[in-house]
C-alpha cells in the first residue's frame, strides 16, 4: 500500500484529529521553540490536520503557512479546518518538495519525517528550501531509543526510517544543515495508569509505558541552514 492510499483512509476514518490530539501534548512544545518571526514563512511537512500552521498562525503571526501532505484527503481535511487565508495545503510527496529554493524561513514536520522513501534526500530538499539561517523542526516518536516505538512497523505497510539520535544528526550535517539542538520532549499529559490496571489492552507493565512516553517522547532534531 502507498503513503497516500493508507494515509487517505486515515482521514477518511477521522484519524486526522485523534493524531492532533495526541501529537498535541508534544508537538506544542515544539512549536513554541521555534524562533519564528511575524511575517515569516513556515512549511509543515505532512501536516495531517493541518494543526501545527493554525497554531503558529495565533501564537507566532506567521505570514505564510503551507502544510504539505501526500494524502489527497489529509490536505483536503486540513483546509476544511480553516478559514485563514494564509494557510494552504498542498499534496506532495517528501521526494521532491513542491517548494521554491531559498523560499522558506522555517520547516516543522511531527511524526512524518521517518515515513520518507529517502529521508537523507529529503533533508536535501529541505536544505535546499530554506533560506540562509533557516530552521528545520523535526519530531519524532518513531526512533531507536523508544524501544516501545520498534512495533509500531508491524502495523503499518509502508516501511519507516527507524534512525537513533546520532543517525538524525549525522543525516542532518551530511544534509549540509547544522545541529543546533537535539532533545527528547516527555509527553507529561499522557494518563499512566497506577501499576495495578497492567497489563492493560496496549501495554504489558507500567514501566513499559512509562518509559515510552515519560523517559522518551518525541526526538527533536533542529537543524540550521548556514
Ligand atoms: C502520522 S501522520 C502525522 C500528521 C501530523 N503531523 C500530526 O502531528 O498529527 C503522518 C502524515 O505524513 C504524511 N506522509 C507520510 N508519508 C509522506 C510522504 N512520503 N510525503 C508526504 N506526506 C507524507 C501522511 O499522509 C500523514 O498525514
Amino acid at each position: 500500500m502507498s503513503a497516500r492510499e493508507e494515509f487517505d483512509s486515515w482521514a477518511a476514518e477521522g484519524r486526522d484529529k485523534g493524531m492532533e490530539d495526541r501529537h498535541w501534548h508534544t508537538a506544542k512544545h515544539v512549536l513554541a521553540r521555534m524562533p519564528v518571526e511575524a511575517g515569516e514563512t513556515v512549511v509543515d511537512l505532512g501536516t495531517g490536520s493541518g494543526y501545527a500552521l493554525r497554531a503558529l498562525r495565533e501564537t507566532a503571526d506567521i505570514g505564510r503557512g503551507y502544510g504539505l501532505d501526500g494524502a489527497p484527503e489529509m490536505a483536503r481535511n486540513a483546509a476544511s479546518y480553516t478559514d485563514d487565508d494564509a494557510i494552504g495545503f498542498l499534496v506532495g510527496d517528501f521526494d521532491a518538495l513542491p517548494v521554491a529554493d531559498n523560499s522558506v524561513d522555517h520547516v516543522f514536520s511531527m511524526e512524518a519525517f521517518y515515513y520518507a522513501r529517502d529521508p537523507s534526500h529529503t533533508l536535501e530538499e529541505i536544505r535546499r528550501i530554506l533560506r540562509p539561517g533557516g530552521t528545520f523542526y523535526c519530531a519524532v516518536n518513531y526512533y531507536e531509543e523508544n524501544e516501545a516505538s520498534h512495533t509500531w512497523q508491524d502495523n503499518i505497510a509502508i516501511e519507516m526510517t527507524r534512525w537513533n539520535r546520532a543517525e538524525y544528526r549525522e543525516a542532518f550535517r551530511d544534509a549540509g544543515l547544522h545541529v543546533a539542538e537535539q532533545d527528547t520532549i516527555a509527553d507529561r499529559e499522557i494518563d499512566i495508569p497506577p501499576a495495578e490496571a497492567f497489563p492493560t489492552d496496549d501495554w504489558e507493565t507500567r514501566a513499559a509505558m512509562v518509559d515510552r512516553y515519560r523517559t522518551w517522547g518525541t526526538l527533536l532534531t533542529v537543524g540550521v541552514t548556514p
